[in-house]
C-alpha cells in the first residue's frame, strides 16, 4: 500500500527539539529564503500608529489623515488607546505560552486530527500537507472559531491553563468593539455611512482566533515561520510577542521587518475580503514571518470574516461609470486560505514557492 504518512502534519516544536538543522521539507527555494535575494530591511519609518480613541471621536481630521496614509503606504497600522486592557493582553499571551510549553500528550487532547488521522480546521496542530513537495512552515498553532458564539467547539479550546477559555472569551469581547470602531472609521474614510462596512458581514459572521507558536530554528535564513500570504478575512487584529520580532511586510518588492511592539499596541491588518469590498481602495498587505535562532515567538491573530453564506463583492456605492468592479464576486465560504494564492501571485513572490 502507498505510504501517505507525509500528509500528516508534524508538530514543529517536537521536531525543533530533536533536529539540529531543519529537514529538507522546510527548506525554501533559494530565491525565497529570508537570507536570499528577497532579503529584508528594517522599516524606514516607525509603524503608523493611530490613537483609536481620537480616531473614533467625531471628525478628528488629523487622526483620519494618519489612517489614510497608513492604508496607502503599508496596509497595516498599530492602534493605541483601543480599550483592550494591557493585563488581558499579557494574560492571554502568557496562557498560550503555558499551553505550548506543556508536554505533547497534553496538547494532543486538543489536536486538529480526529483519531490522529482526519484533519479539521479547529484545534492544535498544523495544516495537512497536500503535496509531497510543499514547503512547510516552521510553526504550530491553535486555531479556534470564536464567533458566532453558539458555534464554538469548546472541546477544542485548551482546558489548561484553566484560565485559557475565559481569557479568550473576554479578549474576543474586547476585540470585537475595537474591530467595529475601526470599521466605522474606515467607512467614514470612504465617505460611506459609518455602518456600511459592518453591515457587509451578514448574520453569521465568523471570528477565528489563531495562536501561532514559532519554535527557535537553527537556520532562520533557510525557512519561514509562515509563508507569504494575505489574510483572507476583512480585518485581522494581531497581538504580537513583545520581545521577539519576526513579522515582515512586502512593499514595492522589498520585505520590511516589523519591530516587536512593546507597549500594548495591536496591529491591524487589512484582509483580502476588504480589498474586494472596497474594489481595491484598501489593499491587503502581503506578509510573512521569519524565525529566530534562539528564541521562541508567540502571536495571536483574530480574523474577522463575513458570514460563509454571504457574497464578498465590490460595494455598489464605490462603483460608477469610471469605477468598474475590479474583483469578481466570491462566496464567503469559498474564500478560504487556499484562495489567497491569487493574492500571493499578484506580487509574483510565490511562483516558485510550491504551495
Ligand atoms: O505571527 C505574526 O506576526 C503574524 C501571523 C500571521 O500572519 C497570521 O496568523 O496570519
Ligand atoms: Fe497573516
Amino acid at each position: 500500500m502507498a505510504d501517505y504518512s507525509w500528509r500528516l502534519p508534524t508538530i514543529v516544536q517536537e521536531l525543533a527539539a530533536t533536529v539540529q538543522e531543519p529537514p529538507s521539507r522546510y527548506l525554501l527555494p533559494e530565491q525565497n529564503r529570508p537570507g536570499g535575494l528577497l532579503a529584508c530591511v528594517e522599516m524606514p519609518e516607525v509603524i503608523p500608529t493611530i490613537d483609536l480613541r481620537r480616531l473614533s471621536a467625531n471628525n478628528d481630521v488629523q487622526e483620519a489623515a494618519k489612517l489614510r496614509m497608513a492604508l496607502q503606504s503599508w496596509g497595516f497600522f498599530l492602534i493605541t488607546n483601543h480599550g483592550v486592557e494591557a493585563s488581558l493582553m499579557d494574560a492571554i499571551i502568557s496562557a498560550s505560552r503555558e499551553f505550548f510549553g506543556q508536554p505533547l500528550e497534553h496538547k494532543q487532547e486538543y489536536s486538529n486530527l480526529i483519531e490522529g488521522k482526519q484533519w479539521q480546521l479547529e484545534g492544535y496542530g498544523n495544516d495537512p500537507v497536500k503535496r509531497k513537495d510543499k514547503v512547510l512552515d516552521w510553526s504550530d498553532r491553535v486555531h479556534l472559531k470564536v464567533e458566532p458564539e453558539d458555534e464554538r467547539n469548546i472541546a477544542r479550546w485548551p482546558g489548561h491553563p484553566e484560565t485559557f477559555r475565559d481569557l479568550l472569551h473576554e479578549y474576543s469581547l474586547s476585540c470585537k468593539k475595537v474591530k467595529d470602531a475601526i470599521l466605522r472609521s474606515l467607512a467614514k474614510l470612504l465617505k460611506l455611512d459609518e455602518h456600511s462596512l459592518i453591515n457587509q458581514f451578514g448574520d453569521k459572521a465568523s471570528t477565528y482566533a489563531r495562536f501561532n507558536y514559532y519554535p527557535p530554528c537553527a537556520r532562520p535564513d533557510l525557512v519561514l515561520g509562515i509563508r507569504p500570504h494575505c489574510d483572507v478575512g476583512v480585518l485581522t487584529l494581531l497581538l504580537m510577542d513583545k520581545d521577539v520580532g519576526g513579522l515582515q511586510v512586502l512593499r514595492d518588492g522589498t520585505w520590511y521587518s516589523v519591530p516587536p511592539v512593546r507597549d500594548q499596541g495591536l496591529l491591524v491588518n487589512i484582509g483580502a475580503s476588504l480589498e474586494i469590498m472596497t474594489n481595491g481602495v484598501f489593499r491587503g498587505p502581503m506578509h510573512r514571518v521569519v524565525t529566530n535562532s534562539e528564541k521562541e515567538r508567540i502571536s495571536l491573530a483574530m480574523f474577522y470574516a463575513v458570514d460563509p453564506e454571504k457574497d464578498i463583492e465590490p460595494m455598489a456605492d464605490l462603483l460608477g461609470e469610471n469605477q468598474p468592479a475590479r474583483y469578481m464576486k466570491v462566496k464567503g465560504k469559498d474564500f478560504v486560505p487556499g484562495q489567497y494564492e491569487y493574492f500571493s501571485r499578484r506580487e509574483g513572490v510565490l511562483d516558485s514557492l510550491k504551495i
